[in-house]
């Protein structure tokens, strides 16, 4: 399939800054396309010369299988339309004045506007939602207002391709999703190609995603093939914990966040963390920040526990998943337990899953704590396996920053 538009061998410069570097894309018809990248790694500039505004030193820009330098200004933007970065409008101009300007490409030059031509440009402010701003002044409205009508305005030019700088950063993250539910809905009658600050949303509505990283392609296919956590650490150097997203199956990124775990002077205090199902995650940053030698499990190796405690390099005692908690994980329990200051059960109530557990717990001499916010017990041995050892001394506690002053830290 010939691309509907594409870069070739693209070197871009301002002045003796050479920012693109030999740069090859192209994009097929239908497709969205999500370009990330690190703050000036050259995504703007590469849209902007896609879209001509900028003239590279060297290679081609392709616009439907012609060198975009050969087109006629009106009959690229019938098939080119660009929503820029900036949402700066100079002049007094009505809402409805400005989206009207997306129509100019299509009406001669002293051609009044027709019935056809309203009618485009008010149907681009209601896909928008800013047709009520329509008689408004757009210096006027808010920048999320004015980001909406901008993007009428390139609606109303109706192209066929649509390059989209940042295209939501002024949008709260309602307007965010109805712009990008909107664009995505317009593919694949046009191609969109589109920068994104927000993995998660380029994840979930493009097709295909290039990552950039100093005026240079370093990866480009699906979402999960681009967002990996070893790429965003290498262009971004920050960690994140890359999963599937529960209704979307699509990848979803967040921040690992460090705690000062790395930094925190040891303070010799030594606390094993029985959790399960995410319940200790919290625990386990609030005690690796004051230095603590933290230890957990018996926990399963799928568990969201698991992650959050091997993310702190913390000495996990692991069962496969499902399995019951073997003889050796068990003795193993036993003696780190002998050896610690403190154990403490997270999530209450207490659930079966956590039995084999609390029975080491039955002949341990240490403080034993059970953090939760709720304190009921639903009955079944584990709920009367916590009765009996908070009658021998374990003691519940609501909220972490309590259990913490507790433990003295
Ligand atoms: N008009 C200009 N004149 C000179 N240098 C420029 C100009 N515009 C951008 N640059 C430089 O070119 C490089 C790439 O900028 P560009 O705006 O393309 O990056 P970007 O990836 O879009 O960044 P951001 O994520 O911050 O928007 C940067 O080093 C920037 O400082």
């Amino acid at each position: 399939m010939t691309p509907v538009i594409s870069a070739e061998k693209l070197s871009v410069s301002y002045g003796d800054h050479q920012v693109l570097e030999n740069l090859s894309l192209a994009v097929e018809e239908g497709g969205f396309i999500g370009i990330l990248g690190p703050n000036g790694c050259g995504k703007t500039t590469f849209l902007r010369t896609l879209s001509r505004i900028l003239e590279p030193d060297a290679g081609a820009v392709m616009v439907e299988g012609l060198d975009v330098s050969t087109y006629d200004t009106k009959a690229l933007a019938k098939i080119l339309g660009c929503v820029r970065q900036e949402t700066d409008v100079a002049f007094g101009f009505t809402v409805r004045e400005i989206v009207l300007m997306g129509r100019h490409p299509h009406i001669g030059r002293l051609a009044p506007l027709s019935e056809t031509d309203l009618a485009i440009a008010d149907e681009a402010m209601r896909t928008t939602n800013t047709l009520h701003l329509a008689d408004r002044l757009v210096t006027e409205v808010s920048g999320g207002e004015r980001q909406r009508v901008l993007i009428a305005r390139t609606l109303a030019q109706q192209p066929r391709i649509l390059l989209l700088d940042e295209p939501t950063s002024h949008l709260d993250i309602n307007h965010q999703l109805e712009i990008l539910q909107l664009i995505h809905s317009l593919t694949p009658k046009i191609t969109v190609v589109g920068v994104f600050h927000d993995f998660n949303l380029a994840s979930y509505f493009c097709d295909r995603l290039i990552l950039m990283n100093g005026g240079k392609i370093t990866a480009a296919g699906t979402p999960a093939e681009v967002l990996t956590a070893n790429r965003i650490r290498e262009s971004f150097q920050v960690q994140m914990l890359v999963s599937l997203h529960p209704l979307t199956g699509k990848p979803y990124c967040v921040p690992e966040y460090e705690t000062a775990s790395e930094t925190a002077a040891e303070n010799g205090v030594r606390v094993h963390v029985i959790s399960g199902g995410g319940s200790g995650a919290k625990l386990f940053h609030a005690l690796a920040s004051r230095g603590c030698r933290i230890t957990a499990g018996v926990v399963a190796i799928n568990d969201a526990d698991f992650s959050a405690a091997a993310a702190l390099d913390v000495e996990i005692i692991t069962e496969p998943p499902f399995a019951a908690v073997s003889y050796a994980s068990a003795q193993r329990l036993r003696e780190i337990i002998h050896g610690s200051d403190a154990v403490v059960v997270c999530g209450m109530p207490i659930g079966q899953g956590n039995l084999a557990n609390l029975l080491v717990l039955q002949d341990a001499d240490v403080p034993i704590y059970f953090l939760g916010e709720c304190e009921d017990f639903t009955g079944g041995e584990a709920s009367a396996l916590v009765e009996e050892l908070c009658g021998n001394g374990a003691v519940q506690v609501s909220d972490t920053c309590d259990l913490i002053r507790r433990l003295g830290l």
